[in-house]
């Protein structure tokens, strides 16, 4: 097998967008045969670019059409991987699926990728016949791709994330809401912004009433997200963690491949700011022992990860290199803020932040991809 038949499914929704951008950019479809699938607009124009020809939509939930693939990637979403995934295996299917949504990635057989740090699990994986590739949660995933090291050289003990996470995560129309929002709020005081001397605290209270106003945007998120923040991220678990919580704990265990009896405690508190597509993780390492900093720093520059950027722990530095600003469309993920807490040599901190939409969502898709690619070559 040569040149791999791969459906795509997804392909126009966000992360659909920034998979292709970027399987445009690194020449993916050099060497495979793309078929397009719309939950949509079957019948319709496929896209066409640089070495991709004109075709028609497919239908996505046409089984026999996706049978014919021997790779789907779908970025549609949990539900449709509901729907679609095991009728396509019950259909006796054997391809590989690789899937950006959360439906199957606790399932025992499926794998979470994310090949820069877990490739030695997906090889094996591979190896035994493995053949559903499931993108982790985007902030599993950026933690990783940030202080993978760490738990490879075995250091880690225990980690609280507490996390900033970006609009983008929600979903297109919640990125809207949001500039939506920072519009209505700058509106709302324009004139007083206009008058050096007007009141700061007649400003404030305006805002507020403002953000309280029935009419402020708000039908994506439930609350205002614009100048205010939300602490909860997805649904609410019986034992009051939030799913994202959860989340954080059993994937990274899962990508790492670690037994039940070697799992590594990971928990904190996961929040929705006003970012537009990064997310940013304040981190409490607990150290097996007192490893000093400065063999931390040069593991985490020498870990061959060639997209992290160890940020040094200096003002000037972190205000230009670990902010969302700064990293945002980029393949970077940014840590900083590296420094022993005050709690005791084996705690330390440090300080996160990533592109959710890319090592947080499209990238490790396109690259299982490749990995199969160069398999079948
Ligand atoms: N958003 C994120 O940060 C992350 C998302 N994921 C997963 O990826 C899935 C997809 O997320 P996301 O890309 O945000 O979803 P989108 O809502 O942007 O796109 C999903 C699908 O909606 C359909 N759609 C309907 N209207 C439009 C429109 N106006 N523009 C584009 N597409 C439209 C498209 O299907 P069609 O062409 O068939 O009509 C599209 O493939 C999520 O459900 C989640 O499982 C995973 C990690 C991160
Ligand atoms: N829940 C993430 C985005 C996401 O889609 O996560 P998952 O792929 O685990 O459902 C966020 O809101 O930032």
């Amino acid at each position: 097998m040569s040149n791999l038949t791969v459906g795509l499914v997804g392909w126009r929704g966000m992360v659909g967008s920034v998979l292709i951008q970027r399987m445009q950019q690194e020449k993916d479809f050099d060497g495979i045969t793309p078929v397009f699938f719309s939950t949509s607009n079957a019948g319709g124009d496929a896209p066409s670019f640089d070495g991709v020809q004109t075709s028609q939509l497919k239908d996505a939930h046409d089984i026999d059409a996706l049978a014919a693939c021997d790779v789907i990637i779908t970025c549609q979403g949990g539900d449709y991987t509901s729907k679609v995934h095991q009728p396509l295996r019950d259909s006796g299917w054997n391809g590989y699926w690789i899937d950006a949504a959360s439906t199957l990635r606790m399932a025992d057989d499926s794998i979470i990728i994310l090949d820069p740090v877990n490739r030695n699990v997906i090889d094996s994986a591979l190896a035994s016949g493995k053949k559903d590739f499931i993108g982790g949660n985007c902030t599993v995933s950026l933690m990783l791709m940030a202080i993978g090291e760490l738990f490879n050289k075995g250091w880690v003990e225990w980690v609280s994330a507490m996390t900033y996470q970006a609009a983008s995560g929600s979903g297109a129309n919640n990125m809207r809401e949001l500039i939506e929002g920072m519009g209505v709020l700058r509106d709302a005081v324009k004139d007083e912004l206009a008058d050096p001397a007007s009141a700061i605290l007649d400003i404030d209270k305006k805002i507020a009433q403002t953000q309280r106003a029935d009419d402020f945007p708000k039908q994506y998120f439930g609350v205002p997200l614009a100048g205010s923040l939300i602490p909860y991220i997805d649904a609410q678990l019986e034992n009051k963690q939030s799913r994202e919580e959860w989340k954080g704990g059993v994937e990274t265990n899962k990508i790492l491949g670690n037994s039940a009896a070697n799992t590594i405690p990971i928990d904190g508190m996961c929040v929705r700011i006003g970012a537009m597509r990064c997310h940013a993780q304040g981190l409490t390492i607990k150290l097996k022992k007192d490893i000093p900093l400065e063999e931390i720093e040069a593991a985490l520059k020498n870990s061959g990860n060639k997209w992290l950027d160890v940020v040094e722990d200096d003002k000037e530095a972190t205000m230009n290199r670990l902010t969302p600003v700064a990293v945002t469309g980029t393949l970077t993920v940014a840590l900083g803020r590296l420094r022993k807490l005050n709690m005791g040599p084996e705690y330390l901190g440090a300080f996160t932040v990533g592109d959710q939409l890319l090592w947080g969502a499209a990238e490790p898709l396109r690259r299982m991809l490749n990995i199969i690619r160069k398999q079948n070559a």
